[in-house]
């Protein structure tokens, strides 16, 4: 019997490959959701916070989303065909009305890199933020006053960087080596950050 892939689901695969999808990785607080939200007003983009969906997942009281909330209170990684179905129907949700996606804090894992683009498409470029654990801290800590996010508190945020710093270096030496990296230090103003970011997505246009 043969596999039957229905004209839907094909025009949908066709569409994922022709969209601009930039990957933006960083650590917790590096500045990943302030520079999306900057691209979104200038350039049309659709942000989808990987971080967001889950946690939408958990308020939503669903059987994965109590499945996956001790998970991210301890700071450690939800499943990955989890994370990939939801990034995938938000994207198919917004795909014919901007004008590129935003993947913020994905992959954190090169497998998960590789099972984007087996089930939705390559990313265009990879935007990764760069500053020192010192500075996400600090940043951090200063959300933590107004934000209401279960992880933002010092003992995961401790665990959440150590998560990062292991994960990260092999998925830098990845897409670096396939030519799609780009990086922009954040130490700064997010203003400044922002800059760096529009040049690096001007070329892609
Ligand atoms: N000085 C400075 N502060 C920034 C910059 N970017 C973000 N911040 C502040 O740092 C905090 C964290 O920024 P977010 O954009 O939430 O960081 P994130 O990378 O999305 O963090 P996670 O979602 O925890 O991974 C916020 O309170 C921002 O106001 C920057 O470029 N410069
Ligand atoms: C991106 C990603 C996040 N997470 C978890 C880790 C944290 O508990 C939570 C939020 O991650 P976080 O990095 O804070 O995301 P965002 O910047 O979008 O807010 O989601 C996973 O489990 N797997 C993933 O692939
Ligand atoms: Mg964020």
């Amino acid at each position: 019997m043969g596999i039957c892939v229905s004209s839907d689901e094909k025009a949908e695969r066709e569409k994922l490959k022709k969209t601009k999808i930039i990957f933006v990785i960083g650590g917790p607080g590096s500045g990943k959701g302030t520079q999306c939200e900057k691209i979104v007003a200038k350039y049309g983009f659709t942000h989808l916070s990987t971080g967001d969906l889950l946690r939408a997942e958990v308020a939503s009281n669903s059987p994965t989303g109590s499945q996956i909330k001790d998970i991210m209170q301890n700071g450690y990684l939800v499943p990955l065909e989890i994370v990939l179905k939801l990034l995938r129907n938000a994207m198919l949700q917004k795909i014919n009305t901007c004008k590129g996606f935003l993947i913020d804090g994905y992959p954190r894992e090169i497998k998960q890199g590789l099972e984007f683009e087996k089930m939705i498409a390559p990313p265009t470029i990879v935007l990764i933020i760069t500053c020192s654990a010192d500075t996400m801290k600090q940043r951090i800590m200063k959300r933590a006053a107004t934000s209401s996010r279960a992880d933002d508190n010092e003992a995961t945020i401790v665990n959440r960087l150590e998560t990062y710093f292991r994960s990260t270096d092999p998925i830098i030496a990845y897409y670096e080596k396939r030519g799609l990296l780009r990086k922009v230090p954040a130490e700064g103003d997010a203003d400044v950050v922002f800059n760096e970011c529009c040049k690096v997505i001007d070329i892609i246009l």
